[in-house]
């Protein structure tokens, strides 16, 4: 059976019982007339004109109150989410308002409105306003919890960060309060008619009740079931329409062609020198932890230095302030360079956008055009082996594969100083294994200073040049690595190494 027909099965009973119920005799026609005899009475009302006023009322009055509600709802929330004071300022009487039935607020409107159509307008705007600002308040929210760090990496501007990640990030969320809201308006409108109007379906419905005309009740409840079922399946098009999708960006096959022809010639290796970077004295503190505690070290140029040591010792912490994420309480970091680029344990990749805008997002600030800057989106994802997929939406990507795009991100940015806070630890261990070994190649061929956070002793030896084992808001142990590139766990000296410092986590 079809969805449709499955959907008709009760609405098909429900008739049937009421025809038989109105037909059987034992119910007075007055409290339920035939279905035949209500379809007669929509017919002359509708042939009389009377059913297309009150329904042109009706959707005039919901169209125009759910329009201003949704405005000051979306435009509150906005506001709000920039000046978070002004929320503050305005809460108690929004709280206050939220929790009053607006129906209860009819006879006040009357007297302060009139019997015209403020009332009606004011119900559905205090109605339909709440489900939306609610909405779009925790939608921006929750996209800024989701996309912070993210924004933050990429250095976006407030405007940016609005336009490419929050807007398509809250969208649904967003979109689904207006479904909600406008619910919210199509029942209180029909409820203060009921109350206060002389048009409009709920006045159909109280004046037909009043002459006892159960037939013209029965007519107005149901237009407003099936309007307000079809305006409801109308809104969720439009709006299911307005959600950003992941889409191929145009002209890229011919940008992919053009790139495929300079593959695989490094071009994203950084544009100066790399640099050396001093971290003196750095100490954060947290209410109940110490991660760094007057930590003093520097990045060699061009070398990878790694990071080990046990969950929870601050080896994240102290990656967010080398990426500026964060702050340290004390010391500071000389040498960062601008061209500093992160990649996080998740891929953090936009579903919204194709994988060459997720890269070329990252090249927002770089004074080039759209074009030159999407070759080198794609061209990044050529040095990751994903130069084929670069119209492809994040979610039609293995794991492996989101996390290579990420480290196409930041590579295309040509960075002087690359972040990696444990990229492979999600993954499976043969993937993990295979990039580790195309970052080993990348590590040597481009000259950038990198700073990788692992749990993994083997991936500190086989990709790193110096290791420091943290622990206690400190290095406890600081080992070179000298052994040639690429190199493999079998060789005396990696082995003895990889041994060497599981004996110091051990012991942490
Ligand atoms: N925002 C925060 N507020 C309070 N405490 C925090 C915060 N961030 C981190 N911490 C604490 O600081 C300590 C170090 O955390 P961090 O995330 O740097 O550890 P980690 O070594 O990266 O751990 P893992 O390997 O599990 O990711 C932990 O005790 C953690 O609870």
């Amino acid at each position: 059976m079809t969805r449709l027909a499955l959907r008709l099965v009760l609405p098909l009973l429900l008739l049937a019982l009421w025809w038989t119920a109105s037909r059987s005799g034992e119910i007075p026609a007055i409290l339920l007339p035939t279905p035949g005899r209500v379809l007669e009475s929509a017919w002359s009302m509708a042939v009389s004109g009377e059913l297309w006023k009150h329904t042109a009322a009706s959707l005039a009055r919901v169209a125009a109150g759910f329009a201003a509600a949704s405005a000051l709802a979306l435009g509150l929330a906005f506001l709000f989410f920039r000046r978070p004071h002004a929320e503050t300022l305005l809460s108690g009487v929004l709280e206050s308002l939220r929790v009053v039935p607006p129906l209860a607020l009819i006879p006040l409107l009357i007297l302060w409105l009139g019997i015209d159509e403020g009332p009606k307008l004011a119900i559905v705007i205090l109605s339909s306003f709440f489900p939306v600002h609610v909405a779009a308040v925790g939608a921006l929210r929750g996209a800024a919890r989701e996309w912070g760090e993210l924004i933050e990496a990429l250095r976006l501007t407030p405007r940016e960060a609005l336009r490419h990640v929050l807007l398509p990030g809250a969208a649904p969320e967003l979109l689904r309060g207006v479904r909600v809201g406008f619910g919210y308006a199509w029942r209180a409108l029909v409820g203060a008619e009921l109350l206060a109007a002389a048009s409009g379906l709920g006045y159909l419905i109280e004046d037909a009740s009043a002459l006892g005309q159960t037939d013209r009740v029965m007519v107005g409840i149901l237009v407003i079931a099936l309007l307000g079922i079809a305006a409801d399946a109308l809104l969720m098009r439009v709006l299911s329409g307005l959600v950003p999708k992941a889409k191929e960006p145009a002209g890229l096959g011919a940008t992919r062609a053009a790139a495929k022809d300079r593959e695989p010639a490094g071009p994203c290796a950084p544009a100066d020198a790399p640099v050396e970077v001093r971290f003196e004295g750095v100490t954060k503190r947290y209410p109940k932890a110490t991660p760094l505690a007057d930590l003093s070290f520097t990045l060699e140029a061009g070398r990878v230095t790694a990071l080990l040591g046990r969950s929870g010792c601050g080896k994240t912490t102290l990656l967010k302030i080398a990426a500026g994420l964060i702050m340290p309480d004390a010391g500071t970091i000389e040498g960062r360079p601008e061209r500093t680029a992160i990649v996080f344990q998740a891929p953090k990749l936009l579903p919204w956008k194709s994988l060459a805008e997720n890269v070329a997002l990252a090249l927002m600030h770089e004074p080039m055009s759209d074009d030159a800057r999407f070759a080198r989106a794609v061209e990044a994802l050529a040095m990751v082996g994903l130069g084929d997929r670069a119209g492809d939406a994040p979610h039609q990507l293995s794991g492996g594969q989101a996390q290579r795009a990420a480290l196409a991100r930041a590579l295309a940015t040509r960075p002087r100083l690359l972040l990696l806070d444990e990229p492979f630890g999600a993954l499976d261990a043969l993937t993990r294994t295979a990039l580790q070994r195309e970052c080993a190649k990348l590590f040597t061929t481009d000259a950038m200073t990198v700073l990788l956070i692992t749990h993994d002793v083997r991936e500190a030896v086989l990709l790193a040049d110096r290791i420091h084992v943290m622990e206690g808001g400190g290095f406890v142990e600081t080992e070179e690595v000298r052994a040639a590139r690429p190199r493999a766990l079998t060789d005396p000296e990696v082995a003895a190494l990889e041994e060497r410092l599981l004996g110091t986590l051990l012991q942490c």
